[in-house]
């Protein structure tokens, strides 16, 4: 068996992967899925980060409107991430798989509010610890808390795992004849306008040194391979 290349790894997930085949919420068994390419990880000796969005429920930007303050509707997102957190966390732990969720919005009776030192503790007896909630701040994304926390609890690598291959030149969603790229500066991602991941993230990546790997959320096994060293998706560094 060959040597893991990342021993500690912050991966996000997209909240719409939790849906299924249905057209918002959540479907157990695709979350129990999820959590299985996980435990697959924490089994061969990987120290997993979660970050988990919350498209599957609620967007801040898509709700806000004339009578609702957008600081509001993104209050209701980041909840929506509390949510998915905690439908992962009883999913893993159904594993057998020790788990954590740390919000960075307090509520205690819920989980355990997001403390750095703490969260590395946990990583050290084996735990997955589930950062949700976001950054705790509006405007920003899940896509820029998976940075943050990843930079914060020194990840050798985020993976962002989502419903496209990697990057691609355009949408691939939009243009299905949209070129693949294997590899990728942060600059070029952030220049080229890719949109599959905010610009915050990428710059917070970029100037923080932590490389990103875009992979498919639906391809088995594929983020256990990446970790073991196959090149999969696309790079950025
Ligand atoms: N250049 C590009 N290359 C690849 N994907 C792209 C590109 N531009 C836009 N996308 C789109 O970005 C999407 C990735 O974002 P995704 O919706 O998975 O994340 P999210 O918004 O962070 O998650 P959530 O569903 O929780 O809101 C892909 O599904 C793809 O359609
Ligand atoms: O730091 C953050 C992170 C998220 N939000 C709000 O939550 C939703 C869901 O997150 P996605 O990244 O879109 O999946 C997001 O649309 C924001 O409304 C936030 O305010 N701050």
């Amino acid at each position: 068996m060959s040597e893991l290349t990342y021993k500690r790894i912050l991966l996000k997930l997209s909240g719409e992967a939790f849906m299924g085949d249905s057209a918002g919420g959540i479907d157990g068994n695709t979350v129990l899925r999820l959590a299985e390419e996980v435990k697959q990880l924490c089994d061969i000796g990987v120290q997993v980060g979660l970050v988990i969005g919350g498209g599957n429920i609620l967007r801040g930007s898509e709700v806000a409107s004339d009578v609702m303050n957008r600081v509001t509707s993104d209050h209701m997102g980041m909840l929506a991430t509390v949510i998915n957190a905690l439908a992962m966390q009883d999913s893993l732990e159904s594993l057998g798989q020790d788990v954590r969720v740390m919000s960075a919005l307090q509520i205690n009776q819920v989980c355990e509010s997001f403390k750095r030192r703490r969260a590395v503790r946990h990583f050290e007896k084996g735990r997955v610890v589930i950062f949700a909630a976001g950054t705790g701040n509006p405007f920003f994304t899940t896509d820029s808390a998976a940075s943050l926390r990843g930079i914060e609890v020194e990840a050798e690598l985020l993976i962002k795992a989502t419903k496209v291959d990697g990057i691609y030149s355009e949408d691939p969603v939009k243009n299905p004849d949209a070129t693949l790229y294997s590899r990728i500066s942060f600059d070029e991602a952030i220049d080229q306008r890719l949109n599959v991941m905010d610009a915050t993230a990428l710059v917070l990546c970029r100037d923080h040194k932590l490389p990103l790997r875009v992979v498919n959320i639906f391809d088995k096994g594929a983020i256990k391979r990446l970790v073991m060293g196959d090149d999969i998706g696309t790079l950025v560094e």
